[in-house]
């Protein structure tokens, strides 16, 4: 038990996300150096840090895109160090994926529905069966509901049939949040949400954020704006050459000499 009465374990089941001495090198750089943070559960975490300070990289990390060289990443007590993406959205870690080119040939509906790729379409000759096809028919409706009812939640529903193409940077990290919230997840980690959003999307996909916040789930999110991150996030995490220079609140985080510093003395 610590001073506090609160016991070690107690205070890892408070954190939805523990990440240690996590490493990551490419030949001769060093993109991660030993980097250690807890995320708690239910609240917005905010990682910042000057231009090359390893926060995509640790991202990657995270969420399986890149294997650490060394290092822990503990999700929910659990260590889920070197799991794939899939095998991390199944236990409810989800990060926004951009939209790619491919993705781009498809309508908004089309890449919604692939969220569910393993529980739509189920095999053929199943849906000849009359008991399942009846199941499987009620199953897909009940998707279908669900992926209208959170196109609806994000204004975009009007956007259904139009190609991801056309829509607007904006208008595509809407996208990007409402498929990955189809996955169910616990955790979200978001990489530049607020990049090339307009302000009256920006404002409403910060409601969004926090609206879901107050059901229960957890963000991470890394963005240069800094005025995002302070008057959004509970905790912001500063990474800087590969490590966490610092982590406090938003005011901790700007009375914080060593974070003015990296940040070459500019203002944060
Ligand atoms: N795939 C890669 N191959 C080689 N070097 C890489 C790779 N990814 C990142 N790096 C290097 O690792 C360091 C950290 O990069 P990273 O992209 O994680 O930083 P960042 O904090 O996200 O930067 P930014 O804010 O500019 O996006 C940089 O020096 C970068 O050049």
């Amino acid at each position: 038990m610590s001073e506090a009465g609160v016991s070690e374990q107690e205070r890892a089941e408070a954190d939805m996300l523990r990440v240690s001495n996590l490493e990551k090198r490419f030949g001769g750089i060093v993109a991660v150096d030993g980097a250690s943070f807890e995320i708690e559960r239910g609240t917005i975490t905010g990682l910042i840090g000057p231009n090359g300070a390893g926060k995509s990289t640790v991202f990657n990390l995270i969420t399986g895109v890149y294997n650490p060289d060394a290092g822990r990443v503990i999700f929910e007590g659990e260590d889920v160090t070197g799991l794939r993406p899939y095998q991390l959205v199944d236990r409810g870690l989800v990060r926004t994926f951009q939209i790619s080119r491919e993705l781009s040939g498809m309508t908004v509906l089309e890449n919604m529905l692939l969220a569910f790729d393993d529980q739509l379409g189920e095999s053929l000759w199943r849906t000849v069966v009359p008991g399942v096809r009846r199941s499987i028919v009620e199953q897909e409706r009940a998707l279908l509901e669900r992926v209208w009812e959170t196109l609806e939640l994000f204004e975009i529903d009007h956007l259904a049939h139009e190609d991801a193409a056309n829509l607007s940077g904006g208008q595509r990290k809407l996208l990007e949040l409402s498929r990955a919230l189809l996955t169910d997840p616990e955790m979200l980690l978001l990489d530049e949400p607020m990049a090339g959003v307009n302000p009256t999307l920006e404002k409403k996909l910060l409601e969004r954020i926090h609206e879901l916040r107050s059901q229960g789930y957890t963000f991470l999110l890394v963005e240069h704006d800094m005025d995002v991150i302070m008057n959004n996030c509970e905790t912001v995490i500063v990474m800087h050459q590969g490590r966490v220079l610092s982590r406090g609140s938003p005011e901790e985080i700007q009375a914080d000499e060593r974070v003015i510093e990296a940040y070459l003395g500019g203002e944060i």
